[in-house]
């Protein structure tokens, strides 16, 4: 499990320990030193390459002086950009004493500074850490501006890119993208949320033994996935394995509920009885699928899986509301997100796009568009927990699970070949299975998103995919998990 904090908690567990004399900058900037040696390192030499130091007012531009000073003395050509006025008066003291050179961004002006900038080997981004309020302003926003655009730099950020919110992942004007995050003291949430994960790169910690709070925000590995994946014992059979009943489809769109059964079979259902329209149900369902008994009330199953195709047929909206009011647990997705009722249990999962998730807020009250959930993914999806009730699965790159209890999952397994049509019906299979296993809702739909990505990326190779190449995967996503355990 990959714990993350916000910034505050950070912040505050480290308090005690600067209070006690204990020299945490220097941790922090040996540590990134590090980073910045082993990145130049691998890409050729140490002595005497270049590294350009982005220097903001507080202690986040004293890492980087300090790391500066640290790459000074082992021969390499730092040149510190100071961005403001205020300046950590020892770092910048050590950084200048250690022989780096130092530029003043009011004084050289936006252009020079940027193209003397883009000549280093690398560049450390220590512009604003925990402590920013918003984002970058001013000459500071409009040279990181002129750096986004001349493009191709090797940025490494200290403690989190600078302008990503570090408890939320918000963006707030102009980023750097970095090709690393050495972050400090516990993993910022922010780092690990969209649209702010986006910008981070591959991200190195640095622990500095700080006594921390419980996690903002957790993100499963595969050990988490080994632990709670649900497998057979020796004396289950299909009915004891967790039956789904599922209601997809539609005369329009028979596709989706294709793909939800083959996920729901491929994360290993062993029974699943299907309810739908009946063109489908008489050809072209998949062998192992049973045909429901029509009404919800009339199936014995242990959790639905509702919605995904369901569209414009009275018949089946009237199954995804039975099914949703059923009080077992069930995942209501895409055509089930606006039968939604104002308030469901916590043993309801929905699973909505950016676009599907302002929809729904709108509805409730909060208008929403599409890019407000982008901008802000985990603040929206905890909003719709709150007004729903139910566990919120926001879509996207890196997926936010947020459950009404407050609790908050992010994963980012996957590939972009995963925007494909049908994908997040075979993530609603797979999710769906879980839930008829018994697993709770947030931890299935944490594993169901993990499983999903790490699919995709097999089905896709670096090439495309198609959805049903991704339901096709997860057997073997299963396999490698499970090798060698009895
Ligand atoms: N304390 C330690 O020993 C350790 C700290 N670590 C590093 O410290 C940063 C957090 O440092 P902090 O000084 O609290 O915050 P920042 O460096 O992010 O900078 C805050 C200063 O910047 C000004 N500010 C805030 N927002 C903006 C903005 N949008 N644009 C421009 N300037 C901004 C703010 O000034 P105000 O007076 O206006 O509030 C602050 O002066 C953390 O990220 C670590 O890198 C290490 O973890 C080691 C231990
Ligand atoms: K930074």
């Amino acid at each position: 499990m990959i714990s993350a904090y916000t910034g505050t908690a950070v912040q505050a567990a480290e308090k005690p320990l600067l209070e006690a004399g204990v020299d945490l900058m220097a941790r922090a900037a040996y540590g990134l030193a590090n980073a910045v040696l082993w990145r130049l390192r691998t890409s050729g030499r140490v002595y005497g390459s270049s590294v350009a130091l982005l220097i903001g007012p507080g202690n986040n531009g004293a890492d980087a002086l300090y790391a500066g000073e640290l790459l000074s003395r082992r021969g390499v050509r730092t040149t510190a950009v100071l961005g403001s006025e205020r300046v950590h008066g020892p770092a910048f003291a050590a950084f200048q004493a250690a022989g780096g050179t130092v530029v003043r961004l009011a004084e050289r002006g936006v252009r020079d500074s940027a193209s003397l900038v883009a000549q280093a080997d690398l560049v450390v981004d220590g512009l604003l850490g925990t402590g920013a309020r918003g984002g970058l302003r001013d000459a500071v926003a409009d040279l990181v501006a002129a750096l986004c655009e001349i493009g191709g730099l090797q940025v490494i950020a200290c403690d989190l890119p600078s302008g990503v919110n570090a408890d939320t992942g918000e963006v707030s004007g102009v980023v750097l993208s970095a090709i690393e995050t050495v972050t400090f003291g516990g993993i910022k949430a922010g780092l690990l949320l969209p649209p702010g994960e986006g910008f981070a790169g591959d991200i190195s910690y640095v622990d500095l033994d700080l006594s921390l709070p419980a996690a903002a925000l957790e993100r499963l590995d595969q050990d988490d996935l080994l632990r709670h994946w649900p497998r057979p014992g020796r004396s289950d059979h299909k009915y004891s394995r967790g039956v789904l009943g599922v209601v997809a489809g539609s005369t329009a769109y028979p596709g989706a509920a294709q793909l939800a059964l083959h996920g729901a079979l491929a994360a290993g259902t062993a029974m699943i009885r299907y309810l739908g329209p009946a063109t489908l149900r008489a050809g072209g369902l998949p062998p192992e699928v049973v045909p429901g008994a029509s009404t919800v009330a009339a199936n014995r199953v242990q959790a639905w899986l509702v919605g995904p195709g369901v569209s414009d047929d009275a018949e089946q909206e009237r199954r995804c509301l039975d099914a949703i009011n059923s009080g077992l647990p069930v995942l209501a997705d895409a055509g089930a997100l606006p039968l939604l009722p104002e308030r469901v249990g916590p043993q309801v999962v929905i699973t909505p796009h950016a676009g599907e998730l302002a929809a729904l807020l709108s509805r409730r009250g909060h208008p929403t568009v599409r890019a407000d959930v982008e901008r802000s993914a985990l603040e929206h999806a905890r909003l719709a927990a709150q007004l729903t009730g139910a566990t919120v699965l926001l879509k996207g790159a890196t997926i936010v699970v947020v459950s009404p209890q407050g609790e908050v999952h992010s994963q980012s397994e996957g590939t972009p070949w995963l925007a494909t049509a049908g994908s997040g019906d075979v993530l609603a299979g797979i999710l769906g299975a879980l839930l008829a296993a018994g697993v709770a809702p947030p931890l299935a739909a944490a594993m169901a998103a993990s499983v999903h990505g790490r699919a995709g990326v097999l089905a896709s190779g670096g090439g495309p995919m198609t959805a049903s190449g991704i339901a096709e995967a997860v057997p073997q996503v299963l396999r490698e998990l499970f090798e060698g355990i009895d």
